[in-house]
């Protein structure tokens, strides 16, 4: 019995039966089932249009499933309710960008957690610090370069301590350097994490287990060389094998 317990507590995320249609597009999910533990860090390919970003949807409670559902540490997301213990960085930062500064912008999260202004002032300069952009915080977020709103977006995320995090396309837009940076610190970073790319490298290089993902499909769950090593797999799905593992 308490064994059974210790196990579903370390279940991070569960997928369970899940399915999802738009109005006008049926079945961009087809009956995934999956669970995610807690510190994993697991990557989420698939073509163009696979339901990557509805999956990510419909894990932060943005999109209400059509059936099954999600549960976060054992409880289910119900739509619209605030969950604090995942954060979503959209494939767009300036989608997650609104304020008149980089500081509102990241202290607004806590601020509505409801949390004393020092607490919200001390997660908003630690978040800022983390990911680099202190010196920005002064700046309107809409003046910024694409790098440096990717990472005001990873802040603002950050500053609600979430435990698990879903990345979008994190290295979208970016340049060498900024990609190699957002590398280095989604390698250091402790929460339980799920990021979707096209960028394969960034995939290998940063998680330990691979979901590939076609038609609302969840074709392959399993080890990164076993999955993106797979060329007739990849060539199925519309993908190549990572130049490392070629
Ligand atoms: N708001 C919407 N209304 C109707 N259909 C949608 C909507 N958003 C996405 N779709 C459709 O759902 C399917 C999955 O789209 P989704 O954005 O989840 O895919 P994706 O794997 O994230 O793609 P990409 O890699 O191109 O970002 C696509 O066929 C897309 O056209």
């Amino acid at each position: 019995m308490t064994q059974a317990l210790d196990t579903q507590k370390t279940i991070a995320i569960a997928v369970s039966n899940l399915n999802f249609s738009y109005p006008d597009q049926a079945n961009v999910l087809d009956n995934l089932n999956f669970t995610i533990q807690q510190g994993e860090r697991v990557g989420l390919i698939g073509p163009n249009g696979a339901g990557k970003t509805t999956l990510f949807f419909c894990l932060c409670g943005v999109l209400s499933p059509t059936s099954g559902g999600v549960q976060l540490w054992g409880k289910p997301v119900e739509v619209g309710q605030f969950r604090p213990e995942i954060g979503l960085v959209f494939q767009n930062p300036s989608d997650q960008l609104f304020s008149a500064s980089v500081w509102d912008d990241v202290a607004f999260g806590p601020e509505n957690m409801g949390l004393s202004p020092d607490e919200v002032k001390s997660r908003t300069q630690k978040a800022l610090h983390l990911t680099g952009v202190t010196e920005l915080a002064d700046r309107p977020p809409h003046h910024l370069s694409g790098g440096q709103k990717r990472m005001v977006a990873i802040a603002s995320v950050l500053a609600m301590h979430p435990q698990a995090i879903v990345y979008d396309e994190p290295s979208a837009n970016l340049d060498l350097r900024s990609r190699r940076r957002l590398i280095h610190f989604l390698q250091a970073s402790p929460e339980t994490l799920l990021i979707s790319s096209h960028d394969l490298d960034l995939i290998l290089e940063v998680t330990s287990r691979t979901l590939l993902l076609d038609s609302g499909n969840l074709i392959a769950d399993g080890s990164p060389a076993e999955i993106m090593g797979n060329r007739q797999m990849m060539l199925d799905h519309g993908l190549e094998v990572p130049y490392p593992l070629e």
